[in-house]
């Protein structure tokens, strides 16, 4: 358990974390963003997934990313950007994917917390992500609820600990029955800020995006500013 605490850790700086991210299969993915994307659905699925892995792999705390998909387009794109991609999903939806890549990662790198992330994190930023994995490592389990406020974006686990994700509709309240502790972390807008809606693209385009993303931002019929992390803070 080096660099990781208990339940009542203080300060375990230096924590390393395996990040399971799942990613749907293109062809079904943010049916609720049909309204905003049409035709390009899938490619700003994928731009949003790869945008999210991108950040997550540069993050210092990370020390792996596992991508759990059956999409054959994802598994080649994050494949390139360096994510380990989990095939072999058991079926049932997100959470016994979840549980599958992070069996897979536990066995890879037994010595790492397991933290599954949303892949629908398009302005996520490393180092906001290092502070809640920093904040993440004090606690046997924990987790950060989404902007909203009735989801969550981040599960995680101490090393040989169960993630026991219970994502999907108001997970917040089911987390926190479960047991887990919830960050309250001021300032990392970008780990609680996912898409699911229209209204939700055009305040990540906000914040600013990645560069798949903003890219995509700027095909889409409904047209939303290039917001890339870059411009949208000059
Ligand atoms: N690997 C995998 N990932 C999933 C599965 N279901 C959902 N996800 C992922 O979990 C996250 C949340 O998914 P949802 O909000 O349920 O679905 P979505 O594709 O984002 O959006 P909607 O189609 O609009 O509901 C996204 O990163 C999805 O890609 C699944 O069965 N397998
Ligand atoms: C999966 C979840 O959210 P969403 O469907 O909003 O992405 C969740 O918050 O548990």
């Amino acid at each position: 358990m080096t660099g990781f605490g208990d339940r009542d850790g203080a300060s375990h700086l230096g924590a390393r974390w395996s990040l399971i991210v799942p990613v749907k299969h293109l062809g079904r993915a943010k049916t609720r963003l049909a309204r905003a994307a049409g035709d390009l659905r899938e490619e700003l699925a994928l731009a949003i997934a790869c945008d999210t892995v991108a950040a997550a792999l540069a993050c210092a705390a990370t020390a792996a990313v596992f991508a759990v998909t059956e999409d054959p387009r994802a598994r080649a794109e994050l494949t390139e950007l360096g994510a380990a991609v989990v095939g072999g999903e058991p079926g049932g939806g997100l959470n016994p994917a979840l549980e599958h890549g992070a069996r897979v990662a536990a066995a890879g790198f037994p010595g790492f917390g397991v933290c599954a992330l949303s892949a629908d994190l398009p302005a996520l930023r490393p180092e906001e992500l290092e502070r809640v994995l920093t904040a993440a490592s004090t606690h046997g389990r924990s987790f950060l609820a989404d902007t909203p406020g009735a989801g969550t974006t981040l599960l995680a686990a101490a090393p040989g600990g169960r993630l026991a994700p219970a994502f999907e509709g108001a997970s917040r309240a089911r987390h926190l029955a479960g047991g887990a502790r919830e960050l309250l972390i001021p300032d990392v807008a970008s780990v609680r800020r996912d898409v699911d809606t229209p209204e939700d693209l055009a305040a990540v385009a906000e914040m600013g995006v990645g560069p798949r993303t903003s890219a995509l931002l700027e095909r889409l019929p409904t047209g939303h500013a290039d917001r890339t992390h870059g411009r949208a803070r000059s």
